[in-house]
């Protein structure tokens, strides 16, 4: 299947150059994202100033109906200039009360994505469907948490797992010049742990993983449990099944390539519990890089700030031969 709806880009003028299905789906153009400005000179990882030109750079919206979701999501997807040949593919899974929006518009990631020629797709943070139950703070705060919800309600729609790991990236490699061997997952927040399961329950799915904040153990966090008593109900068991911190010890497959960074003045630090996976991960003699920063909150300027390690990280994997 096919995109069916382009929405947005900030460097076009016209939906001339674009492939014809997006051609009949475009909407409209944006031109107000200051972070897509074209880069010209950019740093290398080591800090180098590189003279190398990517070309224009362009992040495009789309929206469409997906059917495991049973529902019409948006996702952003950069592609730098000049590539060459099918690109490697890193998703990238936003936090609570994000869109598809914030990682393109706050991290700064473009500048990454063009040194290395990584293609990104950074969807929405869950489908935005309400149930009309009055305050409800899943869909207020679109805490999908990327699992695959069991009980009603939520079970039609809030398969996200499923979107992430199966549905999206089918329609990433019709519709773009992915290639699609060569794929990577990062994410903030509750991101972070989308993309910690998605690779724990995919082994070689995704060539490497990284986090940023993640929340790692849902399951035993009571500020979150309340979400996968909706999603599992009372069953633990389920939940663990859905769970970063509890998916480590079963884990068997190649490598899994982890870096987390987290700032030490994180204010939902108790609630991510990047310490009871960091000793999963030593139980399980699976390597990790933990990186915890002074100075640093939860925020997009601690993203922001240590982007160039996250985007260096998966490229040593996904251009490894
Ligand atoms: N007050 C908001 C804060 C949510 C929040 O901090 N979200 C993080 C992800 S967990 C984020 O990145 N928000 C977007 C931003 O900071 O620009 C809420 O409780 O919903």
């Amino acid at each position: 299947m096919l995109v069916d709806t382009y929405l947005s880009n900030t460097l076009l003028k016209t939906p001339n150059d674009l492939p014809l299905p997006l051609k009949k789906a475009y909407i409209r153009f944006n031109t107000a994202i200051p972070s897509s400005a074209p880069v010209e000179r950019m740093f290398s990882a080591g800090g180098q100033l590189m003279e190398k030109r990517r070309g224009k750079m362009a992040d495009k919206t789309f929206e469409m109906t997906f059917t495991v979701l049973n529902f019409r999501m948006k996702f952003a997807v950069y592609v730098p200039g000049n590539l060459e040949g099918p690109a490697p593919v890193l998703y990238i899974l936003g936090g609570m009360s994000c869109s598809e929006q914030t990682f393109i518009q706050k991290s700064g990631f473009q500048r990454w994505a063009a040194h290395y020629g990584i293609i990104v797709v950074s969807p929405d943070v869950c489908p935005r469907v309400t149930f009309g139950v009055e305050k409800n703070e899943i869909e207020a705060k679109c805490l999908s948490f990327y699992v695959n919800a069991v009980k009603k309600p939520w079970n039609r729609n809030y398969q996200m797992y499923s979107y992430i790991n199966e549905e999206l990236p089918s329609i990433i490699q019709e519709n773009f010049n992915v290639n699609k061997d060569r794929q990577s997952i990062m994410g903030h927040s509750m991101g972070g742990h989308g993309a910690l399961i998605s690779a724990l329950k995919n082994p070689g799915k995704f060539r490497s993983v990284s986090a940023f904040a993640p929340a790692c153990n849902p399951s035993k966090t009571p500020d979150i449990q309340f979400v996968l008593k909706c999603y599992f109900g009372d069953d633990t068991k389920t939940m663990e099944e859905w769970d970063a911190t509890c998916l480590v010890a079963d884990y068997k497959g190649p490598e899994l390539n982890i870096l987390i960074h987290q700032g030490n003045n994180d204010k939902y630090k108790e609630q991510l519990k990047l310490e009871n996976f960091e000793s999963a991960c030593e139980k399980a003699g699976i390597p990790i890089s933990i990186n915890k920063e002074d100075g640093y909150d939860h925020g997009f300027y601690f993203i922001s700030s240590f982007m160039e390690q996250h985007f260096h990280h998966h490229s040593k994997f996904l251009f490894d031969s």
